[in-house]
């Protein structure tokens, strides 16, 4: 069986690309790093360590890559894959949606079975976005097609893996913990499980709960933390201070999910301390900047701070907390994020106000703006 992966990076090798392995898979990824290319063309297997006492380490063999630049290597992985994956960022499904356009006209025309395309970014509805994308390259007629043969369910991803920093450009050092939710309501009958991934018929509380505890919690260690001038996640939450702040942050998200959900309070309250250890965990090293990174998309409406804190404010809730790590997201300053370089300029040249009004959707006149603009100016005075 062959899966092709988009993304040798740290998700792709450390966490997809190892459950595909384990599962029988002969994984092909397709990554535009010609360096990840050119050594899992040559090497053919990697390393995966788990940060744990024992640093258990786990072999990733009959992997190879392609050059994802190469639209015809692209094309024709897409019509031999049994499944595809993604682990690019969501802002890239865009680019490699036309190569798995031309890939589904090959298979179509092949005659091949049945293929899921999941996207396994963070992201509501990751699938459905790269569908929109990859059917906006295909005609009428081959679209209906392609929706007899392809199917794009939604995923949720959890597992911290942070920037690699070894010698062997393939290596990764993964946390132990896993989870990998698919909507199976989205799936062709008789689909073959890839071992590990829990199948679910409704995604929503899964992908809701996951970023919404998970990565709200980790963005408020690094955007409040890099307030602090902490370098890492680490070293933030060994300030019981910001531990308190993260806590309080994920008390509002979860007001906001167990009410919407119904999941268990007390359950709840483990899956946030489990969370909470996880971001603790002194065997990996995780920058703030990896997990403040592309602040433009943490703070845009359909993400891990506007939609919790709108919800909220919905049901009667004054979401300070999620405000207040918005403003330290609009202090997040580090030159080699485009994004956050584009919103420093923009609070330069339009103000904070005005900028956090256009990037997180949020009306200057509404209540959960003044608190982010309120909390934005009290930063400010303490930073003075
Ligand atoms: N790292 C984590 O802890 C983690 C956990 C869960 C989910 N995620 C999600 O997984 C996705 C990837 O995150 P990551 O941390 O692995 O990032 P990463 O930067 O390590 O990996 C992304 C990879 O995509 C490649 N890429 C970029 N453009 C491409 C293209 N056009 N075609 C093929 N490959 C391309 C990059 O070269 C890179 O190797 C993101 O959506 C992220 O939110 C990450
Ligand atoms: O990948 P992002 O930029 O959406 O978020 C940064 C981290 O919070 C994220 O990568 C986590 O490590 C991951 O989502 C854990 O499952």
């Amino acid at each position: 069986m062959k899966a092709l992966h988009f993304g040798a990076g740290n998700i792709g090798r450390g966490f997809i690309g190892l459950l595909l392995s384990q599962s029988g898979y002969n994984v092909t990824f397709s990554d535009v790093n010609k360096t990840l290319v050119a050594a899992l063309q040559q090497r053919g297997e990697y390393t995966v360590t788990l940060a744990n006492d024992a640093q258990e380490q786990l072999q990733v063999t009959g992997v190879t890559a392609i050059d994802g630049t190469d639209a015809d290597a692209v094309a024709s992985a897409v019509a031999e894959a049994d499944l595809v994956t993604t682990a690019v960022g969501v802002n890239i499904l865009k680019h490699i949606a036309a190569g798995i356009a031309r890939g589904i006209e090959k298979r179509i025309a092949n005659g091949a079975g049945q293929l899921h395309i999941i996207a396994c970014e963070n992201a509501i509805g990751g699938s459905t976005q790269l569908k929109e994308h990859v059917f906006g390259h295909l005609d009428e007629a081959a679209q209906a097609k392609a929706s007899e043969v392809v199917a794009f369910p939604d995923a949720a991803v959890d597992r911290i893996v942070p920037l690699q920093h070894h010698e062997d450009p393939l290596a990764v050092t993964v946390e132990p913990f896993y989870e990998w939710v698919v909507d199976a309501s989205a799936m062709f009958e008789g689909y073959k499980p890839v071992e590990g991934v829990h199948y679910v018929n409704h995604l929503l509380p899964y992908i809701e709960r996951k970023l919404f505890t998970v990565n709200t919690g980790h963005c408020a260690a690094a955007y409040l933390g890099n307030l602090k001038g902490y370098e890492t996640i680490q070293q933030a939450m060994g300030d019981d201070s910001i531990v308190g702040e993260v806590k309080a942050t994920l008390k509002e998200t979860g007001a906001v999910l167990v009410a919407r959900y119904g999941f268990d309070q007390a359950e709840h309250e483990k899956y946030i301390e489990k969370i909470i250890g996880r971001f603790r965990n002194d065997h990996l090293t995780d920058e703030v900047t990896r997990v403040g990174r592309s602040p433009i998309r943490k703070l845009s409406p359909n993400d891990r701070l506007v939609k919790p804190a709108l919800q909220a404010h919905e049901m009667g809730m004054e979401p300070k907390q999620l405000a207040k790590v918005m403003a330290a997201a609009l202090y997040f300053d580090y030159a080699d994020d485009p994004e956050s370089t584009e919103l420093q300029q923009s609070i330069k040249d339009k103000g904070a106000g005005q900028t956090a009004a256009d990037y997180t959707s949020i009306p200057e006149g509404h209540p959960v703006f003044a608190l982010i603009m309120e909390s934005y100016a009290s930063i400010a005075d303490e930073r003075k």
